[in-house]
């Protein structure tokens, strides 16, 4: 009988599916879009209309890869570009699942051949641009090389840029610190990107009073809510933060996962959800509640980390909590040698200082720039005990132990911090204390001394009895590598021309602590910006 299908759709009901799909489509219910795709491409099918087929393969591809089964999305791609091979709406389904899958070079080869396929025109156009885009990431995914640059220089206007995630020469190992730790096995240039993670998940708020703890709250279940659905629906993404520490399990006997479940999925892996992988480590558990819990309390950074005030994230988003997986192995050091910063949902994490070949990764989990018992409590608040070398001095050194303790006192109760500054320097120069060992005592009591310099009354009381505010960010710097409170200092007291060498000497030396604090995101030129909004910033920054 005319207008009626083989599977007994008649052709309004046909036409009330379709209806109903735009409605769920503009409502974003994706569940319910897919149900309604699937009873088209059963009518479709059992009609022989293939355009209806195709097209409605690719749309529920769409809903699939946001409903995180980018497995099945895969599939109802190949399935209707098997009935028609060169079909533009598959194609730039099938691209879009292999680029969210980091797959850029086949996700590449899928918008070209769409490009082709569409035939000329703006379609083909932003078919085009996609695949260049792809052309990029998969350069950025294999060197790490990221240039901000433009971002930068147009004031970090519209969206952020393109990331793809990157793992450098690194490796998850034993570590003395506690349980594992993530180490170089090249070694790495100040600056170099080690790695680049995309956010199992992010909870983001703005937060009026920053104390606010029922707001803090509402952004703490909305994040875990979010890191047990993404678990859920990706059994790779389950498998990855399955391997992170609850805090409960043996030190002496920590399990280290191999690096291949870190990287993303070679192009001939069949199973491109990731669940090849989570065989591979023989994990079958579902999201399991609990354990991912104890997991989030020992692993989850915020967003507030160093440099996410300047690089962009300012103004709106004031309280950022997020599990970035490959990061979390990081363990922490008051003396560290890497550094982060938050761009979108991803975390870039490179080198700050040289780091050596079998050397260990560390970053500051909480603010060093202050003295051991403070960051004694911090680590402690973490569930440990640091032992790195600048805590080990600090808390033993026999002679310098009675002068730590003591301006610690007078700082707490009020007393003049130029009068501690000075006798700490004093101190250190009559106690003939190495350079490095000058530099921790200055980083721990930075705050005394750059509120010395930062205040002109004090400065003419005491200026001529200390050294000069670049010469001590200098020596800061070295120890807690990149830092904009001490880059804000060194570009303060470099244009003062105090004690710094010569014109490009200056200039060097701010270039390596600005490559320090930010890493290579930006040419030299766009470095200038970055400069500005550091002095801008600083005051916004908590040290
Ligand atoms: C984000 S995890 C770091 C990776 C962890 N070591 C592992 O094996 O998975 C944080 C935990 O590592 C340990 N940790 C990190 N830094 C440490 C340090 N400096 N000294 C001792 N333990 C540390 C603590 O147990 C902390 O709760």
């Amino acid at each position: 009988m005319a207008g009626i299908q083989d599977d007994g759709l008649d052709n309004d009901t046909l036409q009330h599916l379709r209806s109903r799909a735009t409605q769920l489509l503009f409502k974003e219910d994706w569940r319910e879009y897919v149900a309604v795709c699937s009873r088209i491409i059963d009518a479709a099918s059992s009609g022989d209309d293939r355009r209806l087929l195709c097209s409605t393969l690719a749309h529920r591809a769409d809903a699939r890869a946001r409903l995180g089964d980018a497995a099945g999305g895969l599939a109802d791609c190949d399935a209707a570009l098997a009935a028609e091979p060169a079909h533009p709406g598959a194609l730039l389904s099938k691209g879009a699942l292999l680029r969210g899958l980091g797959r850029y070079a086949a996700a590449a080869d899928c918008f070209r051949a769409a490009a082709l396929a569409s035939g000329g025109g703006a379609a083909a156009d932003e078919a085009r641009e996609l695949a260049e885009q792809c052309r990029r990431l998969e350069a950025q995914a294999k060197s790490g090389v990221v240039d901000l640059s433009e971002w930068v220089l147009a004031g970090f206007a519209g969206k952020f840029p393109d990331l793809a995630e990157y793992v450098g020469s690194v490796e998850v190992r034993r570590s003395p610190h506690g349980g594992r730790g993530l180490f170089a096995v090249k070694n790495v240039e100040a600056g170099a990107t080690l790695i680049i993670a995309k956010a199992v998940a992010i909870g983001r708020g703005v937060i009026p009073d920053a104390a606010d703890s029922d707001e803090k709250m509402f952004v703490w279940k909305d994040f875990v809510g979010k890191v047990l659905e993404a678990a859920e629906k990706c059994p790779k993404t389950a498998a990855l933060i399955y391997t992170l520490s609850t805090g409960e399990e043996h030190q002496d006997e920590p399990v280290v996962p191999d690096m291949v479940i870190f990287r993303n999925e070679t192009e001939g892996d069949s199973l491109s959800d990731g669940t090849s992988a989570a065989r591979a480590m023989g994990t079958q558990e579902a999201a399991h509640v609990d354990r991912i819990l104890k997991v989030l309390d020992v692993n989850c950074l915020t967003e507030d980390a160093p440099a996410a005030d300047v690089l962009g994230n300012n103004g709106v988003v004031n309280c950022g909590v997020g599990l970035w997986v490959l990061p979390s192995f990081i363990n922490h050091s008051c003396h560290p040698n890497a550094r982060r910063t938050h761009i979108g949902d991803h975390a870039i994490v490179h080198a700050s200082r040289d780091i050596k070949a079998g050397e260990e990764i560390t970053f500051p989990y909480f603010d060093v720039l202050v003295p051991v018992s403070k960051r004694r409590e911090a680590s402690r608040a973490w569930g440990f005990e640091c032992k790195c070398d600048r805590c080990r001095f600090e808390a033993e050194d026999s002679i310098l132990r009675q002068e730590i303790l003591k301006s610690e006192k007078d700082l707490a109760s009020g007393g003049d911090i130029g009068a501690v500054v000075v006798r700490l320097e004093e101190k250190m120069r009559k106690s003939v204390v190495r350079e490095r060992q000058k530099a921790f005592l200055r980083a721990s009591f930075w705050s005394a001394y750059s509120a010395l310099y930062d205040s002109d009354k004090l400065m003419r009381k005491w200026g001529r009895r200390v050294p000069s505010e670049a010469l001590v960010a200098e020596t800061v710097a070295d120890v807690v590598s990149g830092n904009e409170s001490v880059l804000k200092a060194m570009l303060r007291g470099s244009r003062d021309g105090n004690g710094c060498g010569n014109r490009l000497e200056v200039e060097d030396k701010v270039v390596r602590i600005g490559r320090a604090t930010y890493g290579k995101l930006v040419k030299r030129h766009a470095m200038r910006d970055l400069f500005r909004l550091t002095l801008d910033a600083t005051n916004k920054i908590n040290i």
